[in-house]
């Protein structure tokens, strides 16, 4: 049994969504084992965010989802990550719970897990790219293999309609006032990589 961490941070649902669906396309496949689960908020950006109705709504619709922990990632083979741009980088959220794992990486216990990530932002060049890439520096020095989202399996990153995604992995376009929803194409490019992280994680189980 190989085992997927997807887990990911979420202001206004959007990576939740894409989360949940790179989730569920490996929950339906044989001999892997899939948890999904949501990275703690700060205590601060909840009080600066607790009277926008689109945050409470948002949080109120993961409360069943569970904060991950350092053993879901100690767990897992394979990791996938969902991290929203922040200016350009990851949320402060999901860098508290990475410098955290000093402990993990000390111990080498996340080397050689296979690892993909995903990204959102408001507008199109707004930063999901930059987000993805600068994302991978700490999952380098945890010793991870990055698994992106190439061409041949990505027909989307082709097409000339509005959507996000690129070869360095999944993405979505919230719209500059957070209106708007994951399309097909960001979707299947979630699911694409979902499956494509599994699949090298099991094919790296052995290797250091
Ligand atoms: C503090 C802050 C900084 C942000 N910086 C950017 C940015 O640089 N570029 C951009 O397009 N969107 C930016 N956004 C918008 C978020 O990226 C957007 O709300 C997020 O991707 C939506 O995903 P979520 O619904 O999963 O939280 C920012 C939002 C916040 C709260």
């Amino acid at each position: 049994m190989t085992k997927l961490l997807v887990t990911y941070y979420s202001s206004y649902g959007h990576m939740h969504k894409m989360a949940q669906t790179a989730a569920d396309s490996v929950s339906e496949m044989d001999d892997y084992e899939v948890k999904l689960r949501k990275i703690p908020e700060l205590a601060a950006a909840k009080e600066a965010m607790s009277s926008q109705d689109a945050y409470l709504s948002a949080q109120e619709k993961q409360s069943e989802i569970k904060e991950v922990t350092l053993d879901d990632l100690e767990w897992a083979d394979g990791i996938v990550w969902g991290i929203p741009t922040r200016f350009g980088n990851m949320p402060a959220q999901v860098k508290q719970f990475m410098d955290t794992a000093g402990g993990l990486w000390s111990r080498g216990s996340l080397e050689g897990k296979a690892t993909g990530i995903m990204s959102s932002s408001n507008t199109v060049h707004g930063g999901q790219e930059s987000t993805i890439l600068a994302s991978l520096i700490p999952l380098l020095h945890f010793g991870m293999i990055f698994v992106g989202s190439p061409y041949s399996q990505n027909p989307e990153l082709m097409s000339d309609k509005l959507h996000g995604g690129s070869p360095y992995g999944p993405s979505t376009i919230a719209g500059s006032d957070g209106s708007k929803t994951p399309v097909e194409e960001d979707l299947s490019m979630a699911k694409k990589l979902a499956v494509r992280v599994a699949k090298v994680a099991a094919g790296l189980k052995d290797v250091d």
